[in-house]
């Protein structure tokens, strides 16, 4: 990421919207802005494919595995405004392949610090579980608020978006599908 090109526009900007960037308090704002970009963003950063895992082996297929309620943070490509919500992310292991539960948390940030939708953090994450551990099913769903609907544009504060994806048994077998509903708080029927 070139920090010192985003310092630069952010002082563009602040000119452009009437603002003096020579000022006390903004003073540091544009290379704090940089900084925090390099955050939200640091995902533009690293490889396409998240790699910051391990595969380790059970003898037996345990059912469902699922980390609910992961938070996360991201960044609308529309309007560059937040979006957070948490997220579900459950799989049920082929071969006794299983990955380290923390990593489930890391590929969930891997996929939000870029600028993005909701609908692709979601299609991302089962996407890249199935690259990975080639699961049985994957089941991901994301509810989550956008700043973009609630601080301009419609102006509708609290709202929840959300999204999910349901490949393999979750796509197939009722019973798996009800399971990660009921678990994570959501109800088919
Ligand atoms: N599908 C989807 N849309 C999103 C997401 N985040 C923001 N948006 C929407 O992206 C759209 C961008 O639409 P535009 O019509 O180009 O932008 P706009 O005129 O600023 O839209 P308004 O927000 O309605 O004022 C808006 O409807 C946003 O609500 C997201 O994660 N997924
Ligand atoms: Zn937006």
């Amino acid at each position: 990421m070139d920090e010192k090109k985003i310092e630069n526009a952010v002082k563009e900007i602040l000119m452009a919207i009437g603002e003096d960037p020579a000022r006390e308090g903004l003073m540091e704002t544009p290379a704090r802005v940089a900084k925090m970009y390099g955050e939200v963003f640091a995902s533009l950063d690293e490889s396409p494919e998240f790699d910051d895992y391990k595969v380790f082996h059970v003898e037996e297929d345990p059912g469902m595995v699922l980390v609910q309620q992961i938070p996360f943070y991201s960044m609308c490509e529309h309007h560059l405004l937040p979006f957070f919500g948490t997220a579900n992310v459950a799989y049920v292991p082929r071969d006794g392949q299983i990955m380290g539960l923390s990593k489930i948390p890391r590929l969930v940030d891997f996929v939000a610090k870029r600028p993005g939708v909701q609908e692709r953090i979601t299609t991302q994450i089962a996407a890249q579980m199935k690259r990975i551990l080639q699961p049985k099913g994957i089941a991901v769903s994301l509810s989550a608020r956008h700043m973009c609907m609630e601080m301009r544009g419609i102006s509708k504060s609290g709202l929840f978006t959300y999204t999910s994806k349901f490949d393999g048994v979750f796509k197939s077998d009722v019973e798996m599908r009800n399971e990660f509903l009921r678990q994570t708080g959501n109800h088919s029927e």
